[in-house]
């Protein structure tokens, strides 16, 4: 992975980060590298994320999904870090972009038109909770099950559950004798993408899930106690500079549409990990080139609080352009769809500092499963590493609590401080005809 920071340097951009600034936080960087190898070496909670790439054993995930690896495609019911991961990886990596669906909204129009067109008696099912409590996951959960019976397909044997020791998708598990991976110990979901709970759709999909690995491997034999040695280190460290210089918002740039969900997974990495003490970087999601014809606009000349993260694959099969037959088309003569989106991601980069703004870039070799890994793991690297020069939780999520306990109070018909709280909010209403 290669990462340039050049067009974000106080040089050339506003917010922008002094070279003297980036020398003296490098020793910071040293020492935040220091508590995360130690964290790693004691396995300790949320540092332990940083341990899958050796801990993950393929194998394992190999035997668990073998029971279903004649399937054409997978649905996978969780969500937030029980979906992201396995998303990404195989919206990236699988042949058929279609073979992986994703249940982790509860949204009833969507998850009827989903189960409606799938064959299910080809569909294996991968049902993702670390805490085996959710909401959404469970209820959507018990809506694919019925389904499958409706169809008359035993789904009991289309399945496999990843989940924790305890909570009511273990106890399910238990009950009707599912197959079952452990999700790892010490690492947040939103850190678990190279674990069974990223691993068993790709695995499913015949996707290299040993080249994810690997890949994560090569990104944490790039640590380093320098920021000038370490891409994942350069990238953290200019994000948290960033922010101090007032970029608040980090938007992410793909130019992949098969990283597009790169940028979902980013966000939440990003959002739930660094959120916290009325600080953090809002991410934003883009795609390269399409919203160049959108949010670009914005990114050049709105506030001047923005960061634009470009993510591209340096390799990428090509699609020629067959010779235009109008003169004004003869530009494109004898290019392919690969070379221009390259000299629109070039043009892209370059026009934010021309415009006094700043840019990140990060390459992948080509959109492989080491490169996939690698990228992985560096990004979460990187926002472990802005953590630590933060001084925040980065492995809690408390404010997300709130709304999940709330829910369930709601749902049940309980009075807590959640629910009075919803019945007690201000209200404002327009456009209704009774009077207020
Ligand atoms: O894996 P689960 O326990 O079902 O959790 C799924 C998601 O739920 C919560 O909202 C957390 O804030 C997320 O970090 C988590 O990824």
């Amino acid at each position: 992975m290669h990462v340039d920071i050049g067009a974000a340097l106080a040089s050339v951009a506003d917010p922008g980060v002094e070279q003297a600034t980036l020398d003296e936080l490098d020793e910071r960087v040293a020492a935040a590298h220091e508590r995360i190898e130690q964290g790693r070496d004691d396995d300790e909670f949320g540092y332990a994320s940083l341990n899958l790439p050796e801990a993950t054993d393929a194998e394992t995930i190999r035997d668990a999904v073998a029971p279903v690896a004649d399937a054409e495609s997978v649905i996978t019911v969780g969500i937030g870090g029980s979906a992201l991961g396995a998303k990404t990886i195989t919206e990236a990596l699988a042949e058929d972009p279609d073979s992986h669906v994703v249940l982790d909204n509860v949204d009833p129009e969507h998850v009827r038109r989903t189960l409606g067109g799938l064959s299910l008696a080809d569909t294996a099912i991968n049902v993702v909770s670390r805490s085996g409590t959710t909401a959404e996951t469970l209820a959507n959960f018990l809506v694919v099950r019925e389904a499958y019976e409706d169809r008359g397909v035993d789904w009991t044997e289309r399945i496999v559950v990843t989940t924790g020791d305890s909570g009511p998708l273990r106890a399910l598990a238990d009950q009707h004798d599912l197959p079952t991976l452990p999700v790892p110990e010490g690492v947040p979901g939103r850190f678990s993408a190279l674990s069974a709970v990223g691993l068993v759709p790709p695995a499913i999909l015949g996707i290299d899930i040993e080249g994810l690995l690997a890949g994560g491997r090569k990104a944490a034999d790039d640590l380093a106690p320098s920021l000038y040695d370490s891409p994942a280190y350069a990238y953290g460290a200019m994000a948290y500079t960033l922010e101090e210089a007032g970029a608040k918002v980090n938007a992410v740039m793909p130019y992949a549409e098969r990283l597009e969900s790169f940028g979902e997974w980013f966000a939440q990495l990003w959002a739930e990990s660094l959120g916290k003490d009325g600080r953090g970087q809002t991410p934003a999601r883009a795609l390269g080139a399409t919203d160049q014809h959108s949010q670009l606009q914005l990114y050049r000349a709105g506030y001047r609080d923005k960061v634009v993260t470009f993510v591209r694959p340096r390799e990428r099969a090509d699609v020629a352009i067959p010779d235009p037959d109008h003169e004004d088309l003869s530009y494109l003569a004898g290019t392919d769809l690969g070379g221009l989106i390259d000299a629109e991601y070039e043009a892209t980069v370059a026009s934010l500092p021309a415009a006094d703004r700043p840019a990140l870039e990060i390459e992948i070799d080509r959109l492989d499963a080491e490169s996939v890994g690698e990228l992985l793991y560096a990004m979460e690297a990187a926002c472990v590493l802005v953590g630590e020069l933060a001084d925040v939780e980065t492995f809690t999520q408390p404010a997300v609590e709130w709304g999940k306990n709330a829910t369930r109070a709601l749902i049940r018909g309980e009075a807590t401080e959640e629910t009075a709280a919803i019945d007690d909010r201000e209200r404002l209403r327009i456009g209704e005809t009774e009077s207020l």
